[in-house]
């Protein structure tokens, strides 16, 4: 039995991750969450998972590889830096990273990447996502994760291509661009499009989350994985085989 320490516990994902490890019928070494000492979950832990705040991350990292314990980390709102931490932290331990956790978003970004690929620079991008009032960051994680798959699919850096929102005269579209749109209310688990746009045809990809549950066993379907795993950084794409 694998013993999985949640880091943001009281949360809305915590509270459905620790429903998916019973489920599992894994073991729960217990829960932290902000103003809380991470350190002892994670030596009483063989996986941490964290859903909770880019701020807590660094000291999360540090707790990680002091034990010696691999962490998953589904927080989403992250910035460079913080993807330059994950990366020293894979120097020493497993790190599994990724803004979504579900096997159909991840198949989502999978068919993403493909389309990108095949289609040409006429055929102009654009992602759209929808979430609950209670979110934080914009473009959500997931947003990104299928930014990334369609620039790597036509073979550049999302951000020098990214367009992160448009207000007021913003000029015409510049070709190559791929754009991106939050709408934020009500009780929406998550919803994302993405959206290939020629002249006289359009091609809509989506995915759509009817509740947490999805995530949350992802997330311990990706813990149960990395248990054990040599130093490195790790995505859900390995896990579910895709
Ligand atoms: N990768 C994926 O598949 C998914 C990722 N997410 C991401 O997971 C994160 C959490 O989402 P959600 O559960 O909805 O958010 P919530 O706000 O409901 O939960 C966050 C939890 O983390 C705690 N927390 C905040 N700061 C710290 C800290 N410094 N140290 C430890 N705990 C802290 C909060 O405590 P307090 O309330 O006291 O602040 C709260 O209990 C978000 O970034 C979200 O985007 C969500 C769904 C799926
Ligand atoms: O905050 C959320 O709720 C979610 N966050 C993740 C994201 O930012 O993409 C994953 C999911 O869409 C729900």
């Amino acid at each position: 039995m694998t013993r999985l320490g949640i880091i943001g516990s009281g949360g809305r994902m915590g509270r459905a991750i620790a429903q998916a490890i019973a489920d599992a019928g894994h073991e729960l070494a217990g829960g932290v969450d902000r103003d809380e000492d991470v350190a002892p979950l994670a030596a009483a832990s063989d996986v941490l998972i964290d859903f909770s705040s880019p701020s807590a991350l660094e000291g999360n990292l540090d707790a990680a590889i002091a034990a010696g314990v691999p962490i998953l980390i589904g927080t989403t709102g992250l910035e460079e830096r913080h993807h330059w931490l994950i990366d020293q932290a894979a120097d020493k331990i497993a790190v599994l990273q990724t803004g979504n956790t579900s096997l159909g978003v991840n198949m989502l970004a999978f068919l993403v990447e493909e389309a990108a690929k095949r289609l040409g620079e006429d055929w102009d991008i654009e992602i759209i996502e929808t979430h609950h009032r209670m979110k934080v960051d914009a473009p959500s994680g997931t947003a990104l994760l299928l930014g990334e798959a369609a620039a790597r699919g036509r073979e550049v850096g999302l951000s020098n291509v990214a367009v992160r929102g448009r207000d007021g005269i913003t000029g015409a579209r510049e070709s190559g661009t791929i754009g991106f749109a939050a709408l934020r209310g009500g009780s929406v688990a998550g919803d994302h499009t993405v959206h290939f746009l020629a002249d006289n045809e359009r091609l809509s990809l989506s995915h759509i989350a009817e509740n947490r549950g999805i995530f949350a066993r992802g997330a311990v379907k990706g813990a149960l994985w990395l248990a054990g795993r040599p130093a490195g950084r790790y995505g859900m794409r390995e896990v579910l085989g895709l």
